[in-house]
């Protein structure tokens, strides 16, 4: 195969799972992220097992940032076939307290910054002339509203909407657009989720809220990067093309929708 995958957010967490499953499907990946050292790392263990990758650093809500990104893959590989929307923050607040600055940051990363990547991918498909396919991260935050999380599950709200209308857009150039919408996984999102519920409830010990949230899961377990990837992987795969506009959960059975 000679595909060729962005994936944003892929220094570490959902990202690196998504990017490395790419690349054992075949495709030359672009690894991007802001974290300039986790990028460096993920890169060396990339080419340590023999994956053809490249990387790039940068802020996905900068519009021109996702420029640079495609042109790396078409320099680099010579194409562009899949981009992974997959960069996003989380806030943790009281709805109330929910200050403008949290509000803009957030909106800028989990919200401009797909619809900034999505613009970017979209133009280059349209300039090669092939099909392309674009997925974006949503969230069981996309399809249920959290307390404490008010601001984020409206970005993942805003993130399947995004991908509704992309779909509708670019279909008629075979470009199609989905989101995957992960449930509960330890990645340093997790981490951070935890170690901020737990800081406004004094009922809470560290660990507590993702027991809390894992523990209602019906497959009995949190979620794994692997479990990630492996929807991502069939998206991005030629067996996904009749797919398109849709927001799928992987969550073990969590949020029924
Ligand atoms: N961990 C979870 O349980 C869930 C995660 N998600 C979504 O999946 C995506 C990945 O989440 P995780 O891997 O858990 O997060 P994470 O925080 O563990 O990793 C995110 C990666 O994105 C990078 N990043 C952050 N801001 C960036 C920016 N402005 N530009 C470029 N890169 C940036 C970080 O440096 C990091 O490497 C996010 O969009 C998140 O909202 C959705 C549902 C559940
Ligand atoms: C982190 C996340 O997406 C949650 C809590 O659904």
């Amino acid at each position: 195969m000679n595909k060729v995958a962005v994936v944003t957010g892929s220094g570490a967490g959902l990202g690196k799972g998504i990017a490395l499953q790419l690349a054992k499907d075949g495709f030359k990946i672009v690894l991007q992220d802001i974290n300039e050292d986790a990028l460096k790392s993920t890169e060396e263990e990339f080419k340590n097992e023999g994956y053809e990758v490249v990387s790039v650093v940068g802020d996905v809500s900068k519009r021109d940032k996702h420029t640079e990104f495609v042109k790396t893959a078409v320099d680099s590989f010579g194409q562009l076939d899949v981009y992974v929307n997959n960069a996003g923050i989380d806030i943790v607040a009281p709805f109330i307290e929910t200050t403008e600055e949290q509000m803009n940051k957030i909106f800028a990363i989990n919200v401009n910054g797909v619809m900034f990547g999505t613009q970017a991918a979209a133009k280059q498909f349209m300039e090669q002339g092939s099909k392309g396919k674009i997925l974006n991260a949503c969230s069981i935050a996309g399809h249920e509203s959290y307390e404490m999380l008010g601001a984020y599950s409206a970005t993942k709200h805003a993130v399947k909407s995004l991908t509704h209308s992309a779909s509708k857009e670019f279909a008629k150039e075979n470009i199609t657009v989905n989101a995957y919408c992960p449930g509960v996984a330890k990645t340093e999102m997790w981490d951070r989720i935890d170690a901020e519920m737990v800081k406004y409830n004094d009922d809470m010990e560290p660990g507590d809220a993702f027991a809390e949230f894992s523990g209602a899961i019906s497959l009995g377990r949190y979620q794994e990067p692997q479990d990630v990837a492996n929807l991502v992987s069939f998206l991005a795969s030629d067996k996904a093309d009749y797919i398109t506009g849709q927001a799928i959960v992987t969550d073990g059975g969590l949020v029924y929708r």
